[in-house]
């Protein structure tokens, strides 16, 4: 019955379990650069592109995140089920569906083949993964298989080109053929013991058509005995998380060096080019001492996330988040919150948003609460700045970088306290709610592949530059006419800031701040801060520039080791770990958590908190003789 898809264009959706390839075939059919990474969750919207073929037929194709049934208990999952089954509004169901199947686990993968079917919709089989399969040995009869679900299938590798070759032939010949029209839905949410039959079902079409050697593939199993050892494994990612922060701080030096001498010779040209007046000054302290100070922390991103692209492409991080799994339960998160938390890392935002892969929703919105409370990388600049201006580059026992260690104790930091108030929130909000358990697959260890790393890091670094482009740049414009004008009256001593609007605005804010060690300069840099976090260094930068200091990183810093007492450095220190810094990341947790409610209760706590550690931090700092 080769009726013709009346659609101009097919629409083709990609559905299958999490971790089994979606997005890297997503992208190899649409040449997109969306993100993958071994580990289940990276996808938790839809994506859509579109697919030509080299016959010259063009397909709609649609990323969805990773579901093992169309059973959907969280929000990802939702997603994928209404899209397949047509339920959102104003949209019809797919033409035709791509069921994705990693070719080493193919009992997830073919339960959930079977379920698409019942769905009615034209549905290709795609066995992913096949390289790896073939590696380990594992045969598998794809006729014999197509005879058994029922469906066309097709095998495929899609991080090579090569491997895409008889996906590519099979869409074109769709495309000339045209779509079956689909079927009658018949899938209904299955019970307990549906599922179970069905389970018992795939397991003999397996029985039938797979070989598995008779040696498993041995390599993970044995990594992962040391690796997931309760003691050396925790050992061993303490070690890693270590030596990332050392390497931060140590690698990026010469390349920050770099930067800032660049950043220098551009302030002197300009000091010299120009005439002297407004525009000489806005140049040079404005743009130059705001962007660039900003700038000069690329490298240190950079690295950072090296680090972190490499293990997620080595299969890594899953068994952190296992490792992390005991020490998270018992603070009251869920297992699944690991790889928001860490995404939090780079942005809370992406964090935030990958906490949808959580199906409870106590334990999504507990994610939600703490995930501000990682280090964000827009820490970065703020905490290297004053780091590098008041701890002294020494080593200690003779190894560890003595800066580096205050680095990690910030991260540390952060991390404690995110799982203390999960903590004290469980206690609070959901004592009598039982912890369901922790499920996550281990997927197999892969060689990271270089080409997806630095697409990686060129995405964050394009990211990075964006924001100084648009946010930061805005800002210091905002912040360097406050800090100029209206100039200083005749016969004024001291610099003309001094008499600036933006003196006064921090004028106004400074009793409140005075008592955790804050000048009126830092409470002019704080608010613009909220904008992006690293404004604040960029907006010192500004206010001390005017003031009559230099004007690049190395500048602001010399600048602040004369300004400040160290108990002022330590506090500012502590406030960026806790305060509520970033308008954005409200706005996305008043949306996730779905209403306005969690998003204070999120900026109240943070900022009763930095608070509170801030004026501790400063007067135990004052007493120790540190003012
Ligand atoms: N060797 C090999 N690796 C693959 C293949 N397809 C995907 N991968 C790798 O498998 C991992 C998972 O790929 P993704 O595309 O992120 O998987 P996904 O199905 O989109 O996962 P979620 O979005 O989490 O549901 C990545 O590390 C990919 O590089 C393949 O055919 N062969
Ligand atoms: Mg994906």
């Amino acid at each position: 019955m080769a009726d013709f898809a009346p659609l101009p264009v097919p629409r083709l959706a990609l559905v299958g379990a999490p971790n089994c390839g979606k997005t890297a075939l997503f992208n190899a059919l649409t040449g997109s650069r969306q993100k993958v990474g071994n580990y289940a969750g990276v996808t938790v919207e839809r994506k859509t592109g579109t697919a030509r073929t080299p016959g010259g037929h063009s397909f709609d194709v649609t990323d969805l995140p990773g579901t093992y049934s169309l059973r959907a208990r969280s929000p990802d999952e939702q997603v994928t089920r209404d899209i397949v089954l047509g339920h959102r509004p104003g949209e019809t169901a797919p033409d035709l569906l791509l069921a994705v199947v990693d070719a080493t686990n193919l009992r997830m993968g073919l339960r959930l083949a079977r379920e698409l079917r019942q769905t009615g919709r034209p549905v290709l089989v795609i066995l992913n993964m096949i390289d790896i399969a073939r590696h380990r040995g594992i045969e598998i009869d794809t006729a014999e298989l197509s005879r058994e679900l029922g469906l066309p299938v097709v095998t495929a590798t899609a991080v090579r080109k090569v491997g895409m070759a008889e996906l590519w032939s099979r869409l074109d010949e769709i495309a000339a053929a045209g779509l079956p029209a689909p079927a009658e839905n018949a899938w209904r949410e299955p019970g307990v013991l549906e599922l179970r039959t069905a389970q018992r079902e795939v397991d003999r079409i397996i029985a039938r058509t797979v070989r598995t050697p008779a040696i498993p593939h041995g390599t993970t199993a044995r990594i992962d005995a040391v690796l997931l050892h309760p003691v050396a494994g925790l050992a061993i990612l303490l070690v890693l998380l270590f030596v990332m922060f050392q390497a931060v701080f140590t690698w990026a030096q010469p390349l920050m060096d770099l930067i800032s001498a660049g950043f220098d010779g551009l302030g002197a040209a300009t000091h010299q080019l120009l005439p002297p007046g407004l525009f000489q000054s806005f140049i040079e302290n404005g743009l130059i001492a705001g962007v660039g100070s900003v700038l000069v922390f690329l490298p240190q991103i950079l690295i950072l996330f090296l680090f972190i692209l490499l293990l997620e492409d080595l299969g890594y991080m899953a068994r952190a988040a296992f490792l992390m799994d005991r020490i998270m339960g018992g603070a009251g998160l869920h297992g699944r919150a690991f790889i928001p938390l860490l995404s939090s890392f780079a942005c809370a935002i992406p964090g935030i948003m990958a906490a949808r892969v959580i199906d409870s929703r106590r334990d999504r919105l507990t994610t939600i609460l703490v995930a501000p409370l990682m280090t964000c990388s827009a820490r970065i600049p703020v905490y290297t700045l004053i780091i590098s201006a008041f701890i002294p580059a020494r080593t200690v026992a003779g190894l560890f970088s003595l800066q580096g260690l205050v680095m990690f104790g910030l991260y540390a930091a952060g991390i404690v306290s995110a799982l203390a108030v999960s903590f004290v929130a469980k206690l609070l909000f959901w004592r009598r709610d039982p912890a369901p358990p922790f499920m996550m697959e281990l997927p197999d260890y892969k060689l990271p592949r270089l080409k997806g790393v630095a697409i990686g890091l060129l995405t964050r670094a394009r990211m990075f530059l964006r924001r100084a482009g648009t946010t930061i740049f805005s800002m210091m414009v905002v912040i360097w006419v406050l800090a100029t004008f209206p100039g200083a009256p005749a016969g004024a001593e001291g610099p003309a800031i001094f008499y600036s609007f933006a003196a006064m605005i921090g004028h106004l804010i400074e009793p409140l701040l005075a008592p955790i060690g804050f000048n009126w300069q830092i409470a002019v840099a704080l608010v613009p801060g909220m904008a992006a976090r690293e404004v604040a260094v960029a907006a010192l930068g500004t206010v001390y520039a005017i003031q009559g200091g230099g004007d690049t990183a190395q500048a602001i810093g010399h600048a602040l080791a004369q300004h400040w007492s160290l108990a002022t450095a330590l506090s500012f220190l502590v406030w960026y770990i806790f305060a509520p810094q970033c308008a954005s990341t409200l706005a996305v947790i008043r949306r996730e958590a779905g209403g306005a409610r969690w998003m204070w209760l999120t900026f109240g706590y943070m900022l009763a908190l930095a608070y509170a550690a801030s004026f501790l931090t400063y007067h135990i700092a004052l007493a120790l003789g540190a003012g």
